[in-house]
């Protein structure tokens, strides 16, 4: 893709206002500027966003070239610009937020990968199991009735406690899980409003800034909290009380012994912002729930999957092959919702993409929601059909159509571990609840520092008195 003998194109660019660029225009209208953005300019623009300036893609050919082909020049994520500026005071020097790829990265990266892979996953589902089944057998639903709820605080309590018990070999209690995602709610939705306030310095007041660091804090003091009871000092441990089902330690404590430069500010990083991955799994399993009560028929053959495979008995790691359609629908379901909406990366050298000079130094996002939706690629993309994840439906797909985890180097660590919660959590509701719409409560996504829904997936819950 590129090649500078070749001629180049302009560059269309996506601006509205002299100072503020598209950023008032994309603070009111959301999820419709960007579908407006990719008819007007195509698959690759420029977009002013007044504090920022970014070159859009929009092609599944964009993130073969930016991630994966040409990576080396896209090695930098670009420091506090741009999309990252308000969530880089919560993450730190976590592995997501390290901005260069360099020794520093690749050590983490070793370090943190191997627990999330295929061997360990295998160890740690039955555990995770136990731990889903927990959070999925209280949910509102009364008797052989119904009820009516937002379904994403119990996804995420569900994904919470398994996911903390992994990453701290300790469990959350309901008001942490709570609190936790009270302050990532603000934290997201300040996004735009904070990237306005990267503009201005730190100690000027700016509207929402002293929430945003209250919610850091609140997130920060809670972690810490959590930690604490798992050092072998806390009367909890002393008095032999864990739980002998729980694994010894965690992922942290992995960490730890296998990095003397972990210290205090590392294990506070590490422990935040991979908790941080919590929030896109508990909206991309929501958003599923979603999908599932709006498609009696996809609904009526996962159902049948799951009974056919377990009757009522809680799932295995053996079990996980004898669902797939399940899995795929998690996956249609994080193909129209994928939670992390763009990755971003910094140009280090001149550049050519797709006959459009990339000047060095310039910011780059790969719009993953657009590549997601594009007409080119996918059969109506708008409509939810998870079929289309058949193998024999897939051959012939771009290998970077589908896109939720990232790609290359910088992909997501926990993509399997994901994966396999997903469809345990979808799987343990399916075997317990039915579920339909909320009348006049038609869940909508909104873009923010992920794609999310705007409030909440109220949906009807029904608890099933049959396997
Ligand atoms: C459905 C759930 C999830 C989605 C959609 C998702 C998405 C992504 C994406 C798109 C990236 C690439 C970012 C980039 O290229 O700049 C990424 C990276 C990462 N994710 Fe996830 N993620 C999910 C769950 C998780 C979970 C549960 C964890 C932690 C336990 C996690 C930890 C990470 C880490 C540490 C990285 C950075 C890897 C590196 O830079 O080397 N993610 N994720």
């Amino acid at each position: 893709m590129t090649g500078s003998t070749t001629a180049h194109r302009a560059l269309p660019t996506a601006r509205t206002w002299p100072v503020l660029g598209c950023l008032p225009e994309l603070i009111r209208r959301n999820d419709a500027f960007w579908a407006d953005a990719h008819r007007t300019h195509g698959d690759l623009y420029r977009l002013d966003l007044g504090v920022t300036d970014l070159v859009a893609l929009g092609h599944p050919r964009h993130a073969q070239h930016v991630l994966l082909e040409n990576a080396d020049n896209y090695a930098d994520k670009g420091g506090p610009t741009g999309f990252r500026a308000t969530l880089l005071p919560l993450t730190g020097q976590g592995l997501s937020t390290i901005d260069v790829e360099d020794a520093h990265w690749k050590r983490r990266r070793d370090l943190i990968g191997p627990a999330f892979r295929h061997a360990a996953l295998k160890s740690m589902t039955d555990h995770m199991a136990r731990v889903v089944d927990d959070h999925t057998s209280s949910w509102p639903a009364t008797g052989t009735g119904t009820a009516r709820h937002d379904v994403v605080p119990y996804v995420t309590t569900a994904v919470t406690a398994a996911l903390a018990e992994l990453l701290y070999g300790a469990a959350v209690t309901g008001p942490e899980i709570r609190r936790i995602a009270r302050a990532f709610d603000q934290i997201m939705n300040y996004m735009w409003i904070g990237m306005l306030a990267s503009a201005v310095p730190p100690w000027m007041p700016f509207p929402g800034r002293g929430r945003q660091r209250r919610a850091i804090a609140d997130i920060e003091r809670t972690v810490l909290d959590v930690l604490a009871r798992r050092s072998p000092a806390h009367p909890a441990r002393e008095q032999g009380g864990a739980d002998p089902d729980r694994p010894e330690g965690g992922l942290l404590d992995i960490m730890t012994a296998a990095e003397r430069e972990l210290d205090a500010a590392g294990v506070r990083d590490e422990a935040v912002s991979l908790l941080l991955g919590a929030e896109p799994l508990a909206i991309s399993v929501s958003w599923a729930l979603h999908l599932l009560a709006r498609s009696p028929e996809a609904q009526r053959a996962a159902r049948e999957e799951v009974d056919r495979a377990l009757g009522g008995r809680r799932p295995s790691f053996e079990d996980l092959a004898a669902l797939p359609y399940v899995r795929m629908v998690f996956k249609e379901a994080l193909r129209l919702c994928p939670p992390t909406y763009w990755v971003q990366r910094r140009a280090a050298r001149d550049d050519v993409i797709d006959g459009v000079p990339v000047p060095a130094g310039t910011n780059v996002v790969v719009l993953i929601h657009r590549i997601h939706l594009h007409p080119g690629v996918w059969e109506r993309p708008d409509h939810f059909d998870p079929g289309r994840f058949a193998p024999e439906r897939s051959a012939d797909r771009h290998r970077q159509a589908w896109i939720p985890f990232g790609s290359g180097r910088r992909g997501c660590v926990a993509r399997e571990f994901s994966l396999t919660l997903g469809q345990l959590i979808l799987t343990r509701a399916l075997q317990r609840y039915a579920f339909a719409p909320h009348p006049g409560r038609t869940p909508a996504l909104t873009v923010a520092a992920n794609l999310r829904p705007r409030e909440g997936v109220w949906l009807t819950v029904r608890r099933r008195t049959t396997p």
